[in-house]
């Protein structure tokens, strides 16, 4: 049984019971009412009732970005992949100071976010857009430029892996210096390194891009920290913007 009592059962997850204990264990014991608040909880089960995909980050994973924004007192923070909305909750429940823009190209996973984040009490800090990122980035560019929304603080791509470095690429320039932005999926398993998965997994492929980039970008600092957890054996690319 995972944490919250919403186990990841995806066939391609790669799981182990000491990870999932020991996630189970540390959550129990640091500050346990926000992994299992009931507006978290409620968002998983909701998202799983209406259909959406078994896809949503972890609770480790949330706090821990939801930490980030604390730590850096983040006042603007963008998510591009909402699904059920999971991480924009963890964000904003987390720091009442923030704001949350959150990109989602498929509407009933925007619909189902919606209705998680009105349950949370936050659709007035998370401003859901509907759309291909490709399309809305450019658009919440000129709304920062023109000083309608923050400079971001933090931002995590999670959505369309094949174009992670195009999503990187844009949100470089909506960022303040110091901001901190995480890909995720960039291990998958170990995929990152496998012959045989880059040279026909359009995801892995899209992964090692983005870390080929980012090493020859001049405007970050990167590094992948590989996790593993009660999800998955997986991990994540983070970026600081200089
Ligand atoms: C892994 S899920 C996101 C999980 C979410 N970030 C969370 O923390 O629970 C990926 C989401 O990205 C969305 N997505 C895929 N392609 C997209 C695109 N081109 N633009 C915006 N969203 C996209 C999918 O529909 C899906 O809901």
């Amino acid at each position: 049984m995972s944490v919250n009592g919403l186990a990841f059962t995806d066939a391609q997850y790669t799981q182990q019971s000491v990870w999932t204990a020991v996630d189970a264990y540390t959550l129990s014991h640091l500050h346990p009412s926000t992994p299992n608040s009931e507006v978290l909880l409620h968002a998983l089960k909701n998202s799983r009732d209406k259909g959406l995909p078994d896809i949503a980050s972890y609770p480790v994973l949330g706090k821990f970005f939801a930490m980030q924004c604390r730590a850096l007192r983040v006042k603007h923070a963008l998510e591009i992949g909402t699904l059920g909305g999971y991480t924009s909750i963890w964000l904003a429940s987390e720091n009442p100071g923030l704001s949350v823009t959150t990109i989602e190209v498929n509407p009933h996973h925007r619909e189902v976010a919606q209705q998680n984040l009105d349950h949370a009490g936050l659709a007035d800090r998370v401003d859901s857009r509907l759309g291909p990122a490709l399309n809305i980035l450019p658009l919440l560019a000129k709304q920062i430029a023109a000083g309608e929304k923050p400079r971001l603080g933090f931002a995590y791509i999670d959505a369309d892996k094949k174009n992670n470095w195009a999503y990187l690429d844009q949100v470089i320039g909506m960022c303040e210096a110091g901001a901190v932005i995480f890909v995720d999926n960039i291990v998958a398993r170990g995929a990152l390194v496998d012959e045989a998965c880059f040279a026909t997994d359009e995801m892995v492929a899209g992964a090692r891009h983005v870390v080929e980039n980012v090493g020859k970008d001049n405007r970050v600092e990167g590094v992948v920290l590989q996790t593993v957890g009660e999800k998955d054996y997986d991990g994540v690319l983070m970026v600081v913007v200089k």
